[in-house]
């Protein structure tokens, strides 16, 4: 099958796609974005094993992020489970959400593993959207070691779609989406993604 008839990966934006905009209201770039929802396995504080990620905005539709591998999170021998890896990632670029005030979750997610990446190490992430079609806003990303130049460990290129706060009411266990909507920072954090004038 030649390049031109191969069917175009799906996290690979189509030609003549949006450039994603960063919206006016977007936190300053270094400015921590703080979590999502608290109980979050990536990011909230909520979650002693969790992965307890900082993402701080970055210029432009970017951000970036740090992640301590701890003991909960190894796969082999005092190494990080590369589910865990691929959490980190897929937490970082969800955050790019803060950066265009919409909500999205991940559709697809493709990782590649480069470096194994040991328990104790700090893994320096950034992500950038990279086109708009749609509810689609495709990205990619990167996770380092020793560094934020450090060598690549682990990289992702994903699809995100847009949804509507909806979605979680819809679909979310009740206990814990009565618990959030009773929660008035919640709800402000929700809006501050819908909001998109
Ligand atoms: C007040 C209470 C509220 C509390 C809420 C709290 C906070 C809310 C705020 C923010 C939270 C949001 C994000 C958090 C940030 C980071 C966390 C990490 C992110 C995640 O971890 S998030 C969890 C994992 N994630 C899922 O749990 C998704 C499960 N899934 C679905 O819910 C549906 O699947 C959905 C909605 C994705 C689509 O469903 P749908 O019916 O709406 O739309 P449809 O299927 O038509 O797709 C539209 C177009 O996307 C293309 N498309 C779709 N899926 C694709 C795929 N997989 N590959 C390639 N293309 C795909 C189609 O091909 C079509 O493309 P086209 O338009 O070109 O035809």
């Amino acid at each position: 099958m030649s390049a031109v008839e191969r069917p175009r990966p799906a996290t690979t934006p189509p030609p003549g796609a949006e450039v994603p905009v960063r919206h006016p209201d977007a936190p300053a770039p270094g400015v921590s974005l703080g979590a999502h929802y608290d109980e979050c396995f990536g990011c909230g504080a909520g979650q002693p094993h969790g992965l307890q990620l900082e993402a701080r905005a970055g210029e432009g539709v970017a951000v970036t992020a740090e992640f301590t591998v701890k003991p909960a999170h190894q796969g082999a021998p005092g190494l990080a489970h590369g589910g865990v890896l691929a959490t980190a990632l897929d937490e970082t670029l969800g955050s790019l959400n803060w950066l265009m005030h919409v909500i999205t979750v991940t559709g697809r997610l493709e990782t590649d593993f480069v470096r194994p990446v040991p328990v104790g190490t700090t893994l320096h992430l950034d992500a950038r959207a990279t086109a708009r079609v749609g509810r689609k806003v495709y990205c990619t990303g990167t996770g380092r070691i020793g560094g934020p130049d450090g060598p690549v460990a682990v990289r992702a290129d994903a699809l995100f779609i847009e949804v509507k706060v909806d979605h979680f009411i819809e679909n979310g266990r009740e206990e814990e989406i009565r618990a959030a909507m009773a929660d008035p920072d919640q709800t402000r954090r929700a809006r501050a993604f819908e909001v998109n004038p």
